[in-house]
C-alpha cells in the first residue's frame, strides 16, 4: 500500500521552538528566584508534553517529573503566560517546511498534526506560522486521555481520515514518535535535526536529514 496520509511531530519536526521554550522555561525560573539555564540543557527536556519541561526545567534534573506540587503549578503557571506572549518571536518553520507541506497538501495528501505540546500552544503556534489550514486533524498532548509514545493519538488521527496503519506516515524526530507509531502499526520517519538524541533513537524506516527528502523518499515507495 503506498502512503496516503501523513502524521507529523511539531516541535524539533516542522518547527525549530527552542528559542521560545527555553526563554519561557527561563522566565518562570527568574520567578521563581533561580538561576538561567542554558538552551540546550531544556532543549533535551523537551518532548514529553508541557508538565515534565516544567517540572524538569525547574529542578534542572530531566529525572524529575510533575507531581503537581504547589510550586510546580505555579511554575507552570507563569510558564503559560511566558510562552503565550511570545510564541513565535524567535520560533521558525525548519528549511523546506512550508513548501514541501504545500506541495503535499496540493498533490492530495491528507495532513495531520500528532504533537505532545498542549493544545493552548498548539493551535495559535501554527496559526502563526502560517501552516494551520493545511491539517485536517490536530491532537495536541492533551486532545485525548494518552498521548505519545501511546498509539491512541495516531489512531485517532488515521480513523478521522478514514486511513489504515500501512498508508500512514509519522514523522518525528523523538524516540516518542517512532514508539508511537509502532504501536499503532505505521511506518515512520525519523528527522536528524530535531531534538532526539539518535543515539536512543529506535530504528526508523526511514532517517532525514533536511524535512524536502521526504518527497525524494515518497517517490521511492509504492
Ligand atoms: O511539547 C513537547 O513536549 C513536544 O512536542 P512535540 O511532540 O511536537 O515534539
Ligand atoms: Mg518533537
Amino acid at each position: 500500500m503506498s502512503i496516503r496520509a501523513f502524521a507529523f511531530d511539531l516541535d524539533g519536526t516542522l518547527a525549530d521552538s527552542i528559542p521560545d521554550l527555553a526563554h519561557a522555561a527561563n522566565a518562570a525560573r527568574r520567578d521563581a528566584g533561580l538561576t538561567q539555564l542554558e538552551e540546550t540543557q531544556i532543549e533535551s527536556y523537551v518532548g514529553d508534553g508541557t508538565e515534565s519541561l516544567i517540572a524538569r526545567a525547574m529542578a534542572a534534573d530531566m529525572a524529575a517529573s510533575f507531581t503537581g506540587t504547589a510550586g510546580q503549578k505555579e511554575a507552570l503557571a507563569r510558564f503559560d503566560q511566558h510562552y503565550l506572549k511570545g510564541l513565535t518571536l524567535r520560533t521558525t518553520l525548519y528549511p523546506g517546511v512550508s513548501s514541501t507541506l504545500k506541495e503535499l497538501h496540493d498533490c492530495g495528501y491528507r495532513l495531520a498534526i500528532v504533537t505532545n505540546k498542549p493544545e493552548r500552544f498548539t493551535l495559535p503556534l501554527l496559526k502563526e506560522l502560517g501552516i494551520g489550514d493545511l491539517f485536517e486533524v490536530i491532537v495536541s498532548g492533551d486532545s485525548l486521555a494518552n498521548r505519545k509514545p501511546n498509539a491512541e493519538p495516531l489512531q485517532y488521527a488515521m480513523e478521522k481520515m478514514g486511513v489504515s496503519a500501512d498508508e500512514f506516515l509519522m514523522v518525528g524526530d523523538s524516540k516518542n514518535d517512532i514508539l508511537a507509531a509502532r504501536a499503532a502499526g505505521c511506518k515512520v520517519a525519523f528527522v536528524s535535526y530535531g531534538y532526539g538524541d539518535a543515539k536512543t533513537i529506535p530504528n526508523a524506516d526511514v532517517t532525514l536529514t533536511g524535512f524536502d527528502e521526504l518527497m525524494s523518499w515518497l517517490d521511492t515507495q509504492d
